[in-house]
Formats: C-alpha cells, structure tokens, sequence
C-alpha cells in the first residue's frame, strides 16, 4: 500500500494549551482507519488539520502525491435536516458537483450522479425530498453528497453518532463496502469502539499528550473511551 498522509511531530497549541503533541503517523490508501479517543482529547482539532481549516503549530502532515491534488471527502456529524427542506436527495446529493458555473449539469455529472446514487443505494429513492428522508436515508445522501467529488481519503466524523444502532451498522456497512471495491480510504471519528472494531482495519488512539496506533486486532479488548 501505498502512503496518502503522514504526520511528522505533529503538535497543536491553543493559547497555552497543548491539545495534539509530537503525532507521527501514516495513513495508507485504502486503509481504514478509526481515530478515537475519550472527549475534548483533540480529534476534531485533528480532522481540522487534516481538512485544512486549522494550521498545527508544529510539526508537519505531508500529502502525496501533494496537498492541492489530494481531494478530502467529509461528512460531518449527523445532522437532521428540517421537514421543509425542500431538495431532493438528488438534487442535495448533487450540490458537490464540480462545475458550478453553470445552472444544468452535463452528461458526464449526470453519469457520476447516478453511479454514485447507485453506490448509496439511493436511486429508487432520489425524488424523495431529503426533509421527508429517515436518519438514514438522510446521513447516506450526506455521504453521497461527499463521495460525488470522488475523494481520495473520506472523514467521517461521529457520522453515526445519533442514528439507531441498525442504521449505524447499514451507513459503516456501506462505507466499508466503498472501501473494499473502490481503494477508499477512510478516517472514522468515533466514540463506538464495536463499529470500529467491525468495519476498521487499524486504529489512532489519542490520549492527553499520548497516542497509540496499531491494527484493531491489538486495541485493548476492555478499552472504555468516556
Ligand atoms: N479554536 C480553539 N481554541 C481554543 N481551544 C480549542 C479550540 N478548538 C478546540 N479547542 C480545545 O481543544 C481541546 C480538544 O478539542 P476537540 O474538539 O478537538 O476534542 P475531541 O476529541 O474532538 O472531543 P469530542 O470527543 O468531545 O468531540 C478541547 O479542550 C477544546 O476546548
């Protein structure tokens, strides 16, 4: 496999709190990797610098082939979408398309649209508008709406956090399944240490200036994260 992000002595302050100190880790393309760890530890601050809306104040994390060519996929916490919200899940799921510049989308975006409907699972479902949409059906266009600009790497972050147990299972399922037949590689931000024991292959463990990383296999079996 070959390397898509490495972190060198990665370290982050706040005013004079330091959250993330001296991370040295990388992340393989098509691994699949989740970053736990008990709260307030440091993974948002973590998935902001690796989204780019946060400079570490030490340290280096290094992209290949480079940072302007390496498309970051994120889907955020969940987050329940109002009644009224009047887009289809085709249309929301389509808000992510590249060309914005023009009002109708070409051939090709409606192709990439109804290969990634298809991948979702959502094509029988794309006229449903997205308020009327279950928790699932509704986290799921979220992931087709990331997935449209075809990422290299895929941030979920505590995207099933909210959402029932099956639905969970059916959304990490998915991802998983992405995974394994398209190469994507995925960070999953979670506290469910059983999902990511399921669909993850390796694991980053941070604790208060600490951090652990290793195959799921040698996560301590009795770990409890709050
Ligand atoms: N912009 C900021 N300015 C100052 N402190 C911050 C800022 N962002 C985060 N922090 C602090 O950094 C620490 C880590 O926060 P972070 O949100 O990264 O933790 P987390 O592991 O994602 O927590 P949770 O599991 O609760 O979501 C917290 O103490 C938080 O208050």
């Amino acid at each position: 496999m070959t390397e898509l992000v490495s972190a060198k002595n990665l370290g982050m302050t706040f005013s004079n709190r330091q959250v993330l100190k001296d991370l040295n880790f990388k992340i393989e393309r098509g691994s699949m990797t989740s970053l736990i760890g008990p709260n307030g530890v440091g993974k948002t601050t973590l998935v902001r610098i690796l989204i780019g809306s946060l400079q570490p104040t030490a340290g280096e994390l290094t992209f290949s082939p480079d940072k302007q060519s390496l498309n970051i996929g994120y889907v955020p916490q969940f987050r329940n979408l109002e009644a009224e919200y009047p887009l289809s899940i085709r249309s929301f799921v389509s808000l992510n398309q590249l060309t914005k510049h023009l009002p109708w989308h070409t051939k090709s975006e409606r192709q990439a649209l109804d290969k990634i409907l298809a991948q979702t699972h959502l094509t029988a479902l794309q006229k449903t508008t997205v308020g009327n949409a279950s928790g699932g059906e509704k986290q799921k266009a979220y992931l087709a709406q990331a997935l449209i600009s075809e990422p290299d790497l895929l941030i979920l972050d505590e995207s099933t956090a909210s959402l029932d147990i099956e639905t969970k299972e059916e959304v990490m399922a998915l991802v998983a399944e992405l995974n394994r037949l398209h190469g994507l590689t995925v960070i999953f931000v979670t506290h469910d240490l059983d999902l990511a024991r399921k669909y993850t292959d390796q694991y980053l463990f941070l604790k208060r200036g600490q951090y652990e990383m290793g195959p799921m296999s040698q996560l301590d079996p009795n770990l409890e994260l709050d």
